[in-house]
């Protein structure tokens, strides 16, 4: 099982992701290996701050498939509209209904995640995608969301195989099995291949650096939004 997974992982070194996460090494370690992370992967992290993180990540999820929504509109062939709508579709159908139901297992309801102030860290986050997501291309378009489409992917495969992960009673556990679910590494891989197409397809090595700079940006706000759970009221805006 596991070197499945070690082979699995080793795709995250290769093509344009390889290249992105290698030149902006030291945010992408601070993303996967955040104190948030290692918390989750020990089940010492607290109940209140998960539950919050689950809320922000829930309004987050919102306008992450108003961001695949946009690319549907954007793409120039069909080949690359049913991947965003396949993409789309592992979002409502598989990554949202898991959500809910977390949300569910620890009394959040409905109504509460619709009053929730929204944390500086997710506006910010959320802003930079749908607003930079508007100019560009396609490739513009995917770079801005592949560490949120591969992040989670890498942090749960690594969990899955690190003997410090506390799998026997960790609270956390359901939850991180979501992102090492074969439907959500199998979109992952399918995306690898994708995004290193579209690369070809509209010349990322002319522009490498300004797609660095896109997908280094996502980064960091991926790093921020694990303090989701921790920001105080003081830093949250309606
Ligand atoms: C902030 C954030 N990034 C990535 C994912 C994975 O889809 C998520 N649920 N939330």
């Amino acid at each position: 099982m596991s070197d499945v997974i070690k082979d699995t992982l080793s795709l995250f070194d290769q093509g344009l992701i390889g290249r992105f996460r290698r030149d902006c090494q030291n945010d992408w370690l601070q993303f996967t290996q955040h104190r948030f992370v290692k918390e989750l992967a020990a089940g010492t992290l607290e109940q209140k701050e998960f539950q919050q993180f689950l809320i922000q990540d829930y309004l987050y999820l919102h306008d992450y498939c108003r961001v695949v929504s946009l690319a549907i509109y954007k793409s120039n062939d069909f080949t690359e509209m049913q991947y965003f709508a396949s993409l789309m579709q592992g979002l409502l159908n598989a990554e949202l209904p898991f959500h809910i139901k977390y949300c569910q297992e620890r009394g959040i309801t409905q109504g509460q995640i619709e009053k929730s102030s929204k944390t500086l860290e997710l506006v910010a986050y959320s802003q930079y995608l749908l607003s930079k997501s508007m100019q560009g291309d396609l490739l513009d378009l995917i770079v801005l969301l592949s560490p949120c489409l591969v992040g989670y992917g890498e942090i749960g495969l690594r969990m899955s195989i690190d003997k410090c992960t506390n799998i026997k009673n960790n609270p956390y556990q359901s939850w991180l099995n979501t992102y090492t679910d074969s439907l959500y590494i199998d979109l992952i891989k399918k995306s690898f291949y994708f995004i290193d197409e579209l690369g070809k397809k509209y010349g990322a090595e002319q522009r490498y650096q300004t797609l660095l700079e896109k997908f280094t940006m996502s980064v960091r706000l991926e790093s921020a939004f694990w303090n989701v759970g921790r920001a105080n009221l003081l830093g949250a805006i309606s």
